[in-house]
C-alpha cells in the first residue's frame, strides 16, 4: 500500500540526501569520477536483486542520481524505504 504524503515527509527526516520528487524518493550521490559512480551503480544493482526492488539509476560523469517507486502501489511504500535504507549503509549522506 502506498504510504501517505505524511508518512512519506516524516520518514524522510530518517533519511538524510533524499527528497521525494512527485511518487518517487530520490537521491543525487555526488562522485569524482564516472568509474567510482560506475561502481556505486553495481553495489546498487545487487542490492536490488536481494530486495527484488530496483531503482531507477542514472549514471554522469561527476554524480549518481537514484529514483524509486512502488508501480504495483502507485506510489511509495515500505520496500522504497527498505531499499533506500540499504543504499544508505553502503554510502552514508
Ligand atoms: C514482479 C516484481 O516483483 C515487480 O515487478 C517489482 C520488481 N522491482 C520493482 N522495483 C521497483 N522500484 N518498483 C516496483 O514496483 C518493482 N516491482
Amino acid at each position: 500500500m502506498a504510504l501517505s504524503a505524511e508518512t512519506v515527509e516524516k520518514r524522510l527526516k530518517e533519511n538524510p540526501g533524499w527528497v521525494r520528487s512527485g511518487d518517487r524518493l530520490v537521491r543525487t550521490v555526488p562522485f569524482e569520477n564516472y568509474m567510482d559512480g560506475a561502481r556505486f551503480i553495481q553495489t546498487i544493482a545487487r542490492i536490488a536483486e536481494q530486495e527484488n526492488h530496483h531503482p531507477d539509476l542514472m549514471l554522469t560523469v561527476d554524480r549518481v542520481i537514484v529514483s524509486t517507486t512502488t508501480h504495483d502501489a502507485g506510489g511509495i511504500t515500505e520496500k522504497d524505504f527498505r531499499l533506500i535504507a540499504r543504499i544508505a549503509e553502503v554510502h552514508e549522506a
